[in-house]
């Protein structure tokens, strides 16, 4: 698996301690795989002990989330918030509620975030957090009463300068707005503690259009430089139907792509004549209901059972929007199989590593999650400095700012795979570029 000693061993030392968390494993092992070229030309690295503190986060935060449902009972859930690493900035990172959420769960999505917010070329660490809580089915009073509680006690260990949480799955505007509530009351203070705030109170224009449109601008420009072509004419499958979903939709239409699916964790829609982004905003952001009725609105779609089926659909380019492994090897093959040429990723993680394998192997243009979404944790940040300024900056001026940010991280990226002797990899140029910021940062500080 390794070849590197330094890199073998610190392996060990993670499955030995973590091995009860699949998903942190995973995300470890593939940026381990990627760093045997650059660990070999940095000894400085293990003698600083970089990788040892890197898979540790700098704290864990655990805790009770008591609220009361609508009939008067008293719910217990878990609430987490992993801080996982400061060298280059303060923790930043989303927040997910959904039944899947446990410490293992997080800490994958937090070790995630310390490379992608490299990649962003701003000044953000890494971490992540959220609760078991499940808001389907939920009232919009218990959903604020969860929030209160959830931020009655994160609100101690989160700042402006120290931690800056987000959204994530099932955390939107809704919850960032109650969220914010609870903390400027407890806390007295009105500050950029959050971000992915509404409008009027200190929020970024484009922060909700960042990831979906991030993503575009990212295979926009990786397609250009990688294979001479563009968006302009192909078929794209997107999954998910959330906030990076839509925003990708959106984005690949504007460059002259058919998109022909959507999905949710029921199945998926298929529309031949191309997604109708209207429709699918106003089911799940207005009305927060399934994706199944698009299908009922619209008559030229069609409904199927089962969200894995979007990746039978033929297309040219797939964009995974949805969540973590919804796309293994048997999905890649059928990917391959129906003439898909390139696969950027949305979601976080959202390949398994068989899935990786499959596209390599076929030569498909792959864009890894911590580059590709990086789009949203950087008009976040761009948020922070709006914060600061005590200004805003008008949505011209934020998206061109993302496209610029998109497109540099694909330039990086390439010129780490270059350095490192892998020309063309995104993945192996992400995971390094990404990760010399911070391993230099660390170096620098000494041992912490
Ligand atoms: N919101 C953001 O700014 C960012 C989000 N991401 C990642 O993007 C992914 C989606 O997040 P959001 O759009 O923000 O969440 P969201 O809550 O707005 O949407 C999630 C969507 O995925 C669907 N979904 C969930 N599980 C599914 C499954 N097993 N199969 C098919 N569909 C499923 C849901 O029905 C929903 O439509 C996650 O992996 C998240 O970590 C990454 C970077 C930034
Ligand atoms: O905007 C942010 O701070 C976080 C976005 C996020 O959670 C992610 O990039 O996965």
């Amino acid at each position: 698996m390794f070849t590197n000693e330094y890199i073998k061993r610190v392996y060990a030392q993670v499955e030995q301690r973590d091995g009860d968390q699949p998903e942190f494993l995973q995300a470890v092992k593939e940026v381990f795989e990627s760093l045997e070229p650059v660990v070999a030309k940095h000894p400085e690295y293990e003698k600083a002990g970089v990788l040892e503190r890197i898979v540790e986060p700098e704290r864990v935060v655990k805790f009770r989330v008591a609220w009361t449902d609508d009939e008067g009972k008293v719910q217990v859930n878990r609430g987490y918030r992993v801080q996982f690493n400061s060298a280059i900035g303060p923790y930043k990172g989303g927040l997910r509620f959904h039944p899947t959420v446990n410490e293992g769960v997080v800490k994958f999505l937090g070790f995630e975030q310390i490379l992608k917010n490299s990649l962003t070329t701003l000044p953000m660490g890494g971490g992540k957090g959220g609760s078991d809580f499940n808001p389907k089915g939920k009232s919009d009073a218990e959903v604020m009463r969860f929030c209160q509680a959830f931020m009655t006690e994160l609100c101690r260990h989160i700042g402006q300068f120290t931690d800056v949480p987000a959204g994530d799955i099932n955390v939107g505007g809704r919850e960032i707005g109650y969220l914010f509530g609870q903390y400027k009351r407890i806390r007295d203070e009105y500050s950029g503690v959050l971000t992915g705030k509404g409008l009027e109170f200190g929020g970024s224009l484009a922060r909700t259009e960042a990831t979906g449109y991030g993503v575009c601008y990212y295979t926009q420009e990786a397609l250009r430089v990688l294979k001479n072509d563009s968006f302009e004419g192909k078929t794209v499958v997107v999954s998910g139907s959330g906030n990076v979903a839509t925003y990708a939709v959106q984005k690949a239409e504007e460059l002259g792509a058919k998109v022909v699916t959507v999905s949710d964790s029921n199945g998926y829609v298929y529309d031949p004549n191309g997604i109708d982004v209207e429709v699918v905003k106003q089911i799940k952001e207005v009305e927060r209901g399934r994706i199944k009725e698009y299908a009922e609105r619209v008559p030229s779609a069609e409904y199927h059972e089962g969200c894995s089926g979007v990746w039978t659909v033929p297309c040219d380019i797939a964009l995974p929007c949805a969540t973590q492994n919804e796309v293994n090897e048997e999905s890649a093959k059928a990917l391959v199989a129906n003439g898909c040429k390139a696969v950027v990723e949305g979601a976080n993680m959202p390949s398994t590593p068989e899935a990786i394998a499959v596209y390599q192997k076929n030569g498909l243009l792959y864009g890894p999650a911590k580059a590709a979404n990086a789009g949203g944790v950087a008009v976040s940040g761009l948020e922070m400095s709006q914060n600061s300024y005590r200004l805003s900056w008008s949505f011209e001026e934020v998206d061109a700012k993302l496209k610029n940010i998109m497109e540099t991280i694909v330039a990086n990226s390439l010129a780490a795979a270059k350095e490192y002797g892998h020309e063309g990899d995104l993945m192996l140029g992400a995971n390094a570029a990404g990760f010399v910021k911070v391993a230099n940062a660390m170096v620098a500080q000494g041992v912490l």
